[in-house]
């Protein structure tokens, strides 16, 4: 971090603790100190908030007032014009907090939340940002109709928004598309769930929480609290807006030993979920899952739905997907009496058993030669950019050894041009590329894994059998 930063952090910092916000239950001179402190995980969300001390699992971490949240409702109150050309519009609650997020930028150190705005990052890697380039390095069509319809959903919103951005006066700068990606971004991955708005609020200190992939038990009271409130809803779980304290509270999800990294479960996501929201993937994340194709009328033999008809991160057909195909492997005029035996999870016959893996693993191979590269290649391009580039020169000639899809890459940032050559300083948009390229080959060669995974799983499984 260099000196401006720190002095930025250290002015947040202040700023925060005159406001409440707090991880101790006793009267503290700041903010942060008690029982977290700000720290940076190079490989696990880079900047985050670490254990203090020994902290037990429950324990309350973090209170952040409600006067110090972040909402629309909170920027519209100080800001009459705003609230006004708001309230002629029919916007959605994200492109209303959009708009209001944007209009308080652009006021720069006017604004009353200036100390906490020089906090957000200043760009994200969402899927909504990736170009042509990068969504197509996805490889695969579902990852790539994600992206694009990320990408579309924002400019829709961007482009019926612009009516009322105008009537604000925004300078060119604000009311760019690049500028709307920026808000919404930070919109869905720094928000938090608050009961009364639905594009949630943003909560100073509370969003320097990395997160980690929610465990069993969570995942079972997310569930039933999901269930309750009747909507798929819950940003930050380990997180909630309590009444009666009348602020934003954080509770440890588990134990941590001093100079741990406190973490927190935004909810259960895929790893193509968690680059659609929050611009990044796990290594391992255990929610994640990948999907082939499967027999036309197998929805007509199971009422399961189809996206808990998958194969999980350790390459294990799903309890739904192992019942569907053993119920569709058994011959029409016997499939009412094995019914029951399929779908409590058990094999109907070794012959059965071997039909479904059989089906499975030619399938994986199926989705898996849709992928136009590798995971040898797909290993050997990250590897490439272990390395750091001193200039694109270099960066050039390292990737001209390498796959057809490089030479796109190079070709897209302009890069391939003989006018390249010497000292030249990598961009920042080609930096910004390729983080997003890494990102794409990242989530590729996970999904390429799971399949793959799948295929030893089910040979094993006919080998017992057999
Ligand atoms: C709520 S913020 C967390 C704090 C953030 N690191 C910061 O410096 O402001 C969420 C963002 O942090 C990053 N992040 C959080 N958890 C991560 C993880 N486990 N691995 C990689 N990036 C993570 C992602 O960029 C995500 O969009």
């Amino acid at each position: 971090m260099d000196e401006e930063e720190a002095t930025k952090l250290e002015t947040f910092l202040k700023w925060a603790t005159t406001l409440g916000i707090s991880d101790s239950t006793l009267n503290s001179q700041s903010c942060l100190g008690h029982t977290l402190s700000i720290s940076y995980f190079p490989n696990a969300g880079g900047r985050g908030l670490s254990a203090a001390r020994d902290v037990n699992k429950g324990e309350l971490i973090l209170k952040v007032p409600k006067s110090a949240l972040m909402t629309s409702q909170s920027l519209m109150s100080n800001d009459h014009t705003l609230s006004v050309s708001l309230s002629k519009m029919c916007l959605s609650s994200t492109q209303i907090l959009t708009v209001a997020l944007l209009n308080e930028v652009a006021k720069g150190k006017r604004s009353w939340w200036y100390p906490y705005l020089t906090q957000f990052p200043t760009n994200y890697d969402v899927l909504a940002s990736f170009d042509e380039f990068e969504i197509q390095a996805l490889q695969l069509d579902d990852a790539i109709w994600a992206a694009e319809k990320a990408s579309e959903k924002a400019k829709m919103e961007w482009e019926s928004a612009k009516t009322v951005m105008e009537e604000l006066m925004f300078k060119p700068h604000y009311m760019s598309f690049k500028a709307w990606i920026w808000a919404s971004a930070s919109i869905s991955s720094r928000t938090m769930h608050i009961p009364w708005d639905a594009a949630g609020c943003f909560c100073p200190v509370g969003d320097f929480f990395n997160y980690a992939a929610p465990d069993e038990e969570q995942v079972l009271s997310e569930d039933s609290t999901n269930a309750d409130m009747g909507a798929k809803s819950l940003r930050l779980t380990d997180g909630v807006f309590e009444e009666k304290y009348d602020a934003y509270c954080f509770y440890a999800r588990r134990d941590y030993k001093k100079g741990e990294q406190v973490l927190l479960s935004y909810g259960t996501y895929t790893n193509l979920e968690l680059l659609e929201h929050y611009g990044f993937i796990l290594n391992e994340n255990p929610n994640d899952k990948a999907y082939v194709p499967l027999p036309s009328d197998i929805h007509s033999l199971c009422s399961w739905p189809a996206d808990s008809l998958y194969i999980d991160q350790i390459g294990k057909p799903s309890f739904a997907l192992l019942a569907a195909m053993r119920l569709w492997a058994t011959p029409t005029h016997l499939q009412k009496s094995v019914r029951h035996v399929a779908c409590s999870g058990s094999i109907v016959s070794n012959a059965n058993e071997i039909i479904v893996m059989q089906w499975l693993i030619k399938e994986c191979y199926s989705v898996l030669k849709i992928f136009t590269t590798s995971i040898e290649e797909d290993d050997s391009l990250l590897s490439v950019f272990d390395k750091q580039f001193e200039s694109a020169t270099e960066l050039k000639n390292a990737l001209l050894e390498l796959t057809g899809e490089s030479c796109a890459f190079l070709k897209a940032n302009g890069l391939l041009s003989d006018k390249i050559s010497g000292n030249i300083a990598l961009t920042r948009k080609v930096t910004r590329s390729m983080d997003k390229w890494k990102l794409a080959i990242g989530w590729r060669l996970k999904y390429k894994e799971m399949l793959h995974d799948c295929i030893s799983h089910c040979t094993r499984v006919i080998n017992d059998l057999s």
